[in-house]
C-alpha cells in the first residue's frame, strides 16, 4: 500500500446521483488550475447556503474523523477534501449512515483549492497524517507547505486553529521550520487528548505499530 494514498483495494460503490448531489462534489484539477473562477468559493454560505462555522479537513480519506466532528457539532458545517475519489465514496456512505446534514466531501487537489477560500471563513483546519516527503523533487507536492500555512493564516478566523498530526519526524520538523514566517500563527504542542483521538484509520494504524505521533495546534492569533 502506498504511504500517502488510501488503499487502492478499498471496496466502495459510486454514490447514486441523489446522494452524490447532496454530499459529493468533484473539482477536476485541470479546470481548477486554469479556470478557478468557475468554482464556488469555499465558505459555508456558498456550500451550505447558511452562515455557520466551517471546518475543512485536508486529505480526509474515508472521512472517519470529520464525520465524528460533524456528528458532535450539528450547527457547524464541514468539508472533507481528498484528491482520490474512492475513499470519499466511503466517506459519503458514512455521512448517509449517520444522517448528517452538515457535511460535504470534495474530490480535489487541496493545493489548488487555497485560492478559492476567502479570508476569515474557517474555524478549524484538520491536517492529520498528510503524505510524507518521499523524495526531494516531490517537495512541491506536499500538503505541509508555506502555501498551505499562508492560506491558514488568511482563512482562519481569529481564535481558529489548524490541527496537525503526523507520525513522520521530517514532516513535523518541516512544519516547525515554516511556521515562523507566519506571524499570525502560533504553534502549540498538541494536547495529550488531541494526540489520543484515534478516530482515523492512519492514526490507529501508526499508533498500533508503535510509531510516535507528533502534533501541533496552530492557532490563528488576533491582530494586535
Ligand atoms: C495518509 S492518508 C491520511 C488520511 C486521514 N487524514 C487519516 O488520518 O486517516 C493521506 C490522505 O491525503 C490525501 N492527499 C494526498 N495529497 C493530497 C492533495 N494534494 N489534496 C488532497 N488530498 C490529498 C490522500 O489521498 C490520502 O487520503
Amino acid at each position: 500500500m502506498g504511504r500517502g494514498r488510501y488503499p487502492a483495494r478499498l471496496k466502495v460503490t459510486v454514490p447514486p446521483p441523489e446522494i452524490a448531489a447532496r454530499y459529493y462534489r468533484s473539482w477536476p484539477a485541470h479546470e481548477l488550475y486554469h479556470h478557478p473562477d468557475r468554482f464556488p468559493l469555499l465558505n459555508a454560505e456558498s456550500l451550505f447556503g447558511r452562515n455557520a462555522p466551517l471546518t475543512l479537513e485536508l486529505g480526509c480519506a474515508t472521512g472517519e474523523y470529520i464525520c465524528t466532528l460533524a456528528t458532535a457539532q450539528p450547527d457547524a458545517c464541514f468539508v472533507g477534501v481528498d484528491i482520490v475519489a474512492k475513499p470519499l465514496y466511503r466517506a459519503v456512505e458514512r455521512a448517509v449512515e449517520l444522517g448528517l446534514e452538515n457535511i460535504i466531501f470534495l474530490q480535489a487537489d487541496a493545493r489548488l483549492l487555497y485560492q478559492r477560500i476567502p479570508d476569515c471563513v474557517l474555524t478549524t483546519i484538520i491536517l492529520h497524517f498528510p503524505p510524507p516527503l518521499l523524495r526531494n523533487r516531490q517537495r512541491n507536492q506536499l500538503l505541509v507547505s508555506a502555501q498551505m500555512l499562508g492560506c491558514a493564516e488568511r482563512s482562519l478566523v481569529p481564535g481558529g486553529y489548524l490541527s496537525f498530526l503526523t507520525d513522520h519526524p521530517d514532516l513535523f520538523s518541516l512544519m516547525q521550520e515554516l511556521l515562523p514566517a507566519f506571524p499570525r500563527l502560533r504553534g502549540l504542542p498538541a494536547s495529550p487528548s488531541e494526540l489520543a483521538v484515534f478516530e482515523s484509520h492512519y492514526h490507529r494504524r501508526w499508533a498500533a505499530r508503535g510509531r510516535e505521533i507528533r502534533g501541533l495546534r496552530i492557532e490563528r492569533i488576533a491582530e494586535e
